[in-house]
């Protein structure tokens, strides 16, 4: 009756997905391995003699935390589970989970049942699934219109920026841009033309970024920054100027424009060296405050703030 039993839990844990095994831990020894590590790995199931065909068997990558980690909790008596690589007899690797009892007698572990699983369809389920949030977390970065970096981006790129500007005391320029009388751009030509004009100014503008650390983005409706870190003012200034030819390069038509029959941009532009007691917002409303003086003062042209500590000197370029 007992053999009949054993025969009926034999069939039955080798008809199982998941493949049961059995080692000795005085011996280290595999006692069982399933017939079924065959079709799954590859490798015969006399293959699996001891531990150390296991720990052969796993990813390299993989294999050190996961040994380690195994083996001491089976020291100490703990039930666990591990995920990992195993190679496969063709050299491939299949993502299992090894789950893992422990037997102990008089509070010595004497030895491991367990069973490994097959969890290679979930883990690539799971990275296409990371794959697919890695893509919708760097689209939330950028502009759904002109596919530039947008304000969610320019927000963190300052921080990040600030941060170093302060840290090294070196200088950190920005210039804020917006188009001029684009409200009439938009009513004379209409919205989807004015879609088009802003993709246009955006993708102009982006090409004046150069350095690897400078920064372009929409910051919203039609303004734009651009973040220029370890820039002083001459070199803000420079830079302003050539996204302002740069857009009047693109020569679109605009006669309802004040500032000549061509669609031009203003700017303001904030240069300063910051300490730990300026307002991170210092940078951006001194640019802005610079971009409403250019507007003021005629458009197509831009105003400069360069500011170290309290002293603040203003100048404006046309
Ligand atoms: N086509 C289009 N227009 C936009 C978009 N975002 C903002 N605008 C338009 O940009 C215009 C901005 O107008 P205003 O803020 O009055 O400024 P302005 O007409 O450019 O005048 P100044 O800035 O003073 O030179 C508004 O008419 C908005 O509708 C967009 O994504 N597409």
């Amino acid at each position: 009756m007992i053999e009949q039993d054993d025969d009926i839990y034999r069939t039955l844990l080798e008809s199982t997905k998941a493949i049961p095994w059995k080692i000795n831990w005085e011996t280290k020894a595999f006692e069982y391995i399933g017939p079924q590590i065959e079709t799954l790995l590859g490798w015969r199931q006399d293959s699996w003699t001891s531990a150390q065909d296991w720990i052969d068997r796993i990813h390299e990558e993989d294999r050190e935390q996961t040994a380690h980690n195994c083996i001491n909790l089976c020291e100490n008596g703990i039930d666990h589970e591990a995920d990992y690589r195993a190679l496969t007899a063709d050299g491939e690797y299949v993502w299992v989970r090894d789950v893992v009892h422990v037997i102990r007698k008089n509070g010595v572990t004497t030895d491991l049942v367990g069973f490994i699983f097959d969890i290679s369809e979930r883990k690539a389920m799971e990275e296409a699934l990371q794959q697919a949030n890695e893509k919708l977390e760097a689209l939330s970065y950028l502009d759904g219109l002109t596919g530039v970096p947008n304000r969610r981006l320019y927000d963190k790129t300052l921080e990040r920026e600030w941060e170093h500007a302060v840290r090294t005391a070196t200088a950190v320029s920005l210039v804020v841009i917006d188009i001029d009388h684009f409200k009439d751009y938009n009513d004379q030509y209409g919205h989807i033309q004015g879609d088009e004009c802003l993709k246009q100014v955006a993708e102009a503008l982006q090409k004046v970024a150069v350095k690897s650390t400078d920064f372009f983005a929409r910051y919203g409706g039609e303004e734009f920054v651009l973040l220029l870190p370890d820039t002083g003012q001459d070199a803000a200034r420079d830079i302003a100027e050539q996204c302002r030819r740069r857009v009047l390069e693109l020569a679109i038509e605009h006669p309802a424009s004040t500032a000549g029959h061509l669609l031009t941009i203003s700017a303001g532009v904030a240069s300063m060296i910051p300490t730990e007691d300026d307002p991170l917002d210092d940078l951006f409303s001194t640019a802005d405050r610079m971009l409403y003086q250019a507007k003021r003062n005629g458009r197509n042209r831009f105003a400069c703030s360069w500011s170290q500590g309290v002293a603040r000197k203003e100048r404006e370029s046309c």
